[in-house]
């Protein structure tokens, strides 16, 4: 059977660690520099569930609470993980905002969405509690996770929780209660 293709958009403020989490997922490794990205695409083949998947992962240049969601990120996408910070609060509003805007350009009450709550090695700047996560994530139905992707801590799991959010949303899987994993 041919693989199944999927592509997918990290979105998220600057500096959450959206390409590290990529980067980590496909190359096995961590950048500690830091490059803002002005748009990155990345492939990796994927077996999950007996089936294969070619996974298109498009890294997006961080936005903030000015950016207008770029017409490009709202057409011929399967799913979206939106990464915030745990260090960082403004990070976490800036995903609701990306969110809401998600919502209105796409146009669909129900679009394929991982929450991201990134640098979890970092416990002692945190500042978003995990339920706080959870909670938001339960309030748009999305998947959660809790990421480290300088220690590949729940990496492998966010992509596959958005691989199979895209399977839900398509009909393929048994709706849930919530699929969070920390
Ligand atoms: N401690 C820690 N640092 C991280 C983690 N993930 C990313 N970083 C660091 O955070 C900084 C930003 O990471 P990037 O992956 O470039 O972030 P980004 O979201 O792609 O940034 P933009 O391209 O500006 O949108 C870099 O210095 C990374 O090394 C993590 O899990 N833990």
């Amino acid at each position: 059977m041919p693989s199944k293709q999927r592509k997918i958009a990290m979105m998220g403020y600057r500096s959450v660690g959206k390409s590290s989490l990529i980067i980590q997922f496909v190359e096995g490794h961590f950048v500690d520099s830091y490059d803002p990205t002005i748009e990155n695409t990345f492939t990796k083949f994927i077996r999950l569930n007996s089936t294969e998947y070619e996974v298109k992962l498009v890294d997006t240049a961080g936005q903030d609470e000015y950016s207008i969601f770029p017409l490009q990120y709202s057409m011929d996408f399967h799913g979206y993980v939106l990464v915030y910070s745990i260090t960082s609060s403004k990070s976490f509003q800036i995903v609701q905002i990306i969110y809401d805007k998600l919502l209105d350009m796409v146009g669909k009450i129900h679009v394929p969405i991982v929450l991201v709550g990134n640098k979890t090695d970092l416990h002692l700047e945190r500042k978003i509690s995990t339920e706080e996560g959870k909670r938001l994530a339960e309030k748009w139905n999305a998947a959660f996770v809790e990421t480290s992707a300088k220690r590949n801590e729940s990496v492998t799991d966010m992509f596959h929780a958005m691989l199979s959010e895209i399977e839900r949303s398509d009909g393929h899987m048994p709706e849930k209660n919530g699929c969070i994993i920390s």
